[in-house]
């Protein structure tokens, strides 16, 4: 798996940009009206209140208390960087909080407190209790950890639950379960090693005994070596419990033919000579932050029978405990528990460590790029896996059914697991299939416009990034200048930068143009100045030639424009079939809008061609297509001349057999609105469409871009497809982000 490469301005501009920070709040009520205001404030308002007070419970029904967790810090124990401060910390809370909201839609805030005492911590936890259906505490060093959490779990009647001792420990049992399975070994008879005796690591092994290990299998180490019976330096009463008898002293001798060792310690605490200690088919949960305590390719140069995971994401098997959290709470805030409790925990491992055992959907190696298959690479379900949300709750919630801890049951299980699907967003995964597959693709993928800096900005990243190589077109000097110009002077010699008029394949190009255009109009000097100077033109004979696999341009001149130029080297035209489709995503939904690019005034032959390239650009996306034919018009009503042919491509597409649903005419608010579809029963559409074929350019300009200055909608395109090769075309508009977006369209061949 490539690493993800990312420089430290990266990370600060990805934190300062849209806004400082990683979120915001938004209203779930309309707040327009003056009986709006009433009712959400005062006097309304007094209503629910006073509900609540006389019954506590139905603040889970007028709040947001029921979906709402506090992440909570001091800032003791930031990853494995140490004591950060309160305010330090806050940049890895407000990553949890949205995590939470990402991964398993549980709103989420974080809450960092200034102060190292226990006391002032608990008493300001639990005097915010109300406010939240739950508390993560994050990042609070032990010994410390531990008084805060059983303290507060004794006094709040909601979970309390410090991530880094249950979920790493929940985490790291799920996946040695199943390395375990690998190894063929059983955990009541390995020899477990764990360094770092701090918040992860005692509850790590707590758990592990819990589930069979042994205690005298169990070796613990710190920053004074091994936790022997009867040692005094740096002990506590947490780490005391786990001290054994053995002659071991170091984190050397303890390793010595050890089946398991498990790091929550710090970065490069285990050394090559130490792994090459261990007993056979060894497995290494390297699993400290930002950076593990060996590296996958370190262990595995010595010991190639080893498993290895560590708590990154850019390495196979990362186990860390975003893949517990999100799904805990889920869980216990939907059955308005009490309390996290040990059996909810091992269910939830116990469900990731079946999750990544079961044959892997088509959906997610497409949104990974690869095929993953339970193996020594693949013992833990990946974050992104769309499965986690519908199968990890439903175990938590049934365990804490079980054992006592929902105030509210959920009765019907299967309908649980439905509005469980019902809460991610579609789009997210989508994007992120775009971006995986173009990572596997590996497209060498030419930039036209390298006098542009959005442009060298998007072909750095592209390449930084890892998806492939870039190559921009342009005078070596004039790149040079504008990279460091944007601060990018160390990408000088990593992009590879054409200037038209040096290459050795000018003749070939001009040759090629030649032939295709001499009976254009075109003579000797006019194919001379287009191949050699035009740089869209240019990019296409390169091509055209594959000197390149894809193509991105268009953000420096109109698209029409530029679509001509291209169509000098390419069948690019309406009458080739060619189409433009733009993604547009807004509020979970995504809708395709055709032809916003190539047909001006489509007739019902070209209305038909473009559903199906856009039915086509939908399956790519891993959409079902429902195709709607719009108008202003539904069914013949109103009557109109113009909007008569949007009625007859649906009947063009009846004699051609496709393998989709298309229906039409209708307006834009019937297709996309189920309850509206209710009045016309005899629609061949199942559900909402999702690619709306419009009739004409105008139409479709008008639609996208409403839809991207009042609602803010996300729009990606317009993708150009029905064309032999890739090749994007970005609006003049286009941020550096849209611009590499496109690339990776581009790239992943979606058109
Ligand atoms: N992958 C994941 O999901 C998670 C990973 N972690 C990682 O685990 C690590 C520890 O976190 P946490 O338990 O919260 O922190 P704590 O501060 O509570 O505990 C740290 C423990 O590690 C020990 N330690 C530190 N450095 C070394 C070293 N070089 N050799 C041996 N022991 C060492 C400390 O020893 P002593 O007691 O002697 O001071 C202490 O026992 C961090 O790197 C964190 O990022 C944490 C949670 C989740
Ligand atoms: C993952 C996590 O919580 C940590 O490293 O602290
Ligand atoms: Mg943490």
């Amino acid at each position: 798996m490539a690493k993800t490469k990312y420089t430290r301005e990266d990370a600060l501009t990805f934190h300062m940009h849209p806004t400082p920070g990683k979120f915001e709040v938004q209203a779930t009520v309309p707040m327009t009206t003056q009986r709006d205001l009433s009712l959400a404030y005062s006097p309304g308002v007094a209503v629910p209140c006073e509900e609540i007070a006389a019954a506590p419970e139905t603040a889970y029904d007028y709040t947001n208390k029921g979906n709402l967790v506090a992440v909570i810090s001091n800032g003791t124990a930031v990853l494995g960087l140490g004591n950060l401060g309160a305010l330090g910390s806050k940049p890895v809370m407000e990553g949890k909080a949205v995590l939470f909201k990402r991964f398993a839609d549980v709103n989420s805030i974080d809450i960092e407190l200034d102060t190292e005492d226990v006391d002032a911590f608990c008493n300001a936890v639990r005097l915010m209790g109300p406010t939240f259906g739950g508390i993560n505490l994050e990042d609070i060093k032990a010994p410390e950890c531990f008084i805060i959490e059983q303290r507060l779990k004794e006094e709040m009647d909601i979970p309390v639950f410090h991530d880094d001792q249950h979920g790493t420990a929940v985490i790291c049992a799920a996946g040695l379960l199943n390395a375990l399975h690998l190894s063929g070994k059983k955990i009541e008879d390995v020899k477990i090693v764990l360094n770092g005796a701090g918040a992860a690591g005692i509850a790590c092994i707590e758990l592990l005994k819990r589930m069979g290990a042994r205690h005298e299998n169990c070796i613990v180490a710190d920053t004074k070596g091994v936790i022997y019976q009867g040692r005094t330096e740096g002990m506590n009463q947490w780490k005391s419990a786990h001290a054994v008898k053995t002659d071991a002293r170091t984190l050397e001798d303890a390793m010595k033919d050890a089946d398991v060792f498990l790091g929550v310690s710090a970065k490069g605490a285990v050394t090559q000579a130490m792994v090459e200690s261990m007993a056979k088919d060894p497995i290494l949960f390297a699993m400290a932050n930002p950076d593990p305590e060996i590296t996958p390719e370190d262990a595995q140069a010595v010991r190639p029978d080893a498993i290895v995971a560590t708590g990154r994401s850019d390495y196979p098997n990362q186990v860390n405990n975003v893949l517990g959290f999100p799904y805990l709470f889920r869980g216990a805030l939907d059955i308005h528990a009490r309390a996290i409790n040990d059996e909810m925990k091992i269910a939830c491992a116990e469900a990731l460590a079946e999750l990544a055992r079961e044959d892997v959907p088509d959906e997610v190696a497409m949104a990974y790029g690869q095929k993953l298959t339970f193996g020594r690479d693949y013992i833990i379900p990946t974050p992104f896996d769309p499965r986690l949300i519908y199968r990890i709750p439903p175990a938590v919630a049934k365990a804490g059914m079980d054992t006592g801890a929902a105030r509210r049951p959920i009765i019907d299980m299967e309908a649980y697991r439905e509005s469980l699907k019902a809460r991610m967003d579609p789009t997210a995964s989508i994007l992120r299939g775009i971006n995986a597959r173009a990572r596997a693709a590996q497209s060498r993928v030419v930039f036209a416009e390298g006098d542009d800096n959005r442009v060298l900005r998007a072909a750095v990243a592209y390449q930084r990034n890892g998806f492939g190589k870039a190559v921009v077109v342009g005078r070596d000097q004039d790149v040079e200048a504008r990279l460091k110009s944007e601060g990018l002077g160390d990408a000088v010699g990593e992009i590879e930068v054409i200037n038209a008029a040096k290459t050795e394949h000018l003749e070939t190009y001009k040759s090629f143009l030649y032939n295709r255009l001499q009976r254009s109009g075109f003579d000797a000097a006019d194919i001379h100045r287009l191949a050699a100077r035009d740089r869209h033109v240019f990019a296409s004979l390169m091509l055209a030639h594959d000197h390149a696999d894809a193509l991105v341009t268009g953000a420096t001149r109109k698209s029409a424009h530029v679509l001509k130029l291209i169509n000098h080297v390419f069948d690019a035209s309406a009458e080739h079939g060619a189409v433009g489709v733009t993604a547009v995503l807004h509020k979970g939904r995504i809708v395709l809008i055709a032809d916003t690019l190539v047909h001006e005034w489509p007739d019902e032959n070209d209305l038909a061609q473009i559903a199906i390239q856009g039915a086509k650009v939908a399956k790519s996306l891993g959409l079902e297509p429902r195709v709607a034919f719009l108008s202003f018009s539904t069914f013949g009503y109103p009557v109109s001349e113009r909007a008569v042919k949007m009625s007859w491509a649906p009947d063009v597409l009846d004699k051609m057999n496709v393998d989709f649903e298309y229906e039409g005419e209708m307006t834009v608010d019937v297709a996309l609105n189920a309850k509206a579809q209710e009045a016309y029963p005899f629609s061949r559409l199942t559900g909402p469409a999702n690619v709306l074929v419009v009739p004409a350019r105008h139409s479709a300009s008008i639609s996208v871009k409403l839809m991207q200055e009042m609602a803010g909608a996300t729009v990606i395109g317009p993708i150009l497809t029905g064309v032999d090769r890739p090749i994007q075309i970005c609006p003049t508009v286009s941020s550096v982000n849209d611009i590499l977006n496109m690339a990776l369209l581009a790239a992943s061949k979606v058109g």
